[in-house]
């Protein structure tokens, strides 16, 4: 297990090498670890993740991977090599490609002598309330009840955890197991702006109802003082 020397993982979403190691090199003293996410890898590539290596913090690389096992296993083999701690998959790319997945980064990392990225599963998307999730996804149950089918699914298929709103931790948790990493975006410290997040708890509320990891964005890159935006997300999780 790569280790995360706490909760909190920073979405490093920029959109150059430069402006992700200068946030990088002020915050990384304080963050658990990073987040980087379809914005900076698609313009920066897997250069990003080597400069990132000499920051020596763990590397959340969140490319949500859906597409056929095996298109999804080379990329995962891709993203294993180049040293994401943990990296991520549609789990609405069904079973055998969650499962193609993790063999893929287990195979790699045996072959290397390396330590294994935790694979998990994203579950509903936290950009979507009740309502747009039955207009527009087609689905008639609960967000919660999806997020849940999803998770199980995910751990049959041998995935370590998954990403889903802070909303639904405490019913994941039930249903999978305190072992089951559960990631939380959506995170909003009180005060801070809600942008296109539906479901959304501050960072003290999540850790509350089970999280592992939080992931937050916005609040500290957009904020006016970075550093004072994570030092005071750090205040109230050190508090609970
Ligand atoms: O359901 C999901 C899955 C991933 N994300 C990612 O997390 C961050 C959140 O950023 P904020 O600026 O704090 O909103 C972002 O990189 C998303 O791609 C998510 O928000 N929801």
């Amino acid at each position: 297990m790569h280790s995360f020397k706490n909760p909190l993982i920073i979405a490093l979403d920029v959109d150059n090498v430069e402006e992700a190691l200068k946030l990088a090199e002020k915050i990384g003293p304080y963050a658990g670890g990073f987040k980087v996410g379809m914005q900076l890898y698609y313009s920066a590539g897997q250069e990003v993740l080597l400069r990132l290596r000499e920051k020596e913090l763990p590397v959340f690389v969140d490319l949500k991977l859906h597409d056929i096992p095996n298109t999804v296993a080379g990329a995962t083999r891709a993203l294993t090599r180049q040293g994401a701690a943990i990296l991520n998959v549609h789990a609405a790319g069904g079973k055998a490609m969650m499962r193609a997945a993790v063999e893929a980064a287990r195979d790699e990392t045996e072959k290397a002598g390396t330590v294994r990225p935790l694979v998990v599963a994203v579950t509903v998307l936290t950009s979507f309330d009740q309502e747009s999730f039955k207009q527009e996804m087609g689905h008639s149950g609960t967000i919660q009840d999806r997020v849940v089918a999803w998770a199980l699914m995910a751990r049959e298929a041998g995935l370590d955890g998954v990403v889903a709103s802070p909303l639904e931790i405490a019913a994941i948790r039930k249903a999978c197991g305190p072992d089951f990493t559960i990631i939380t975006p959506g995170i909003r410290p009180a005060g801070t702006a809600i942008n296109d997040q539906k479901r959304t708890l501050t960072p003290g509320e999540a850790l509350k109802q089970g999280a592992d990891y939080l992931v937050v964005g916005r609040p500290v890159t957009a904020a006016h003082d970075q550093l004072e935006a994570v030092k005071a997300i750090l205040t109230e999780i050190h508090s609970m």
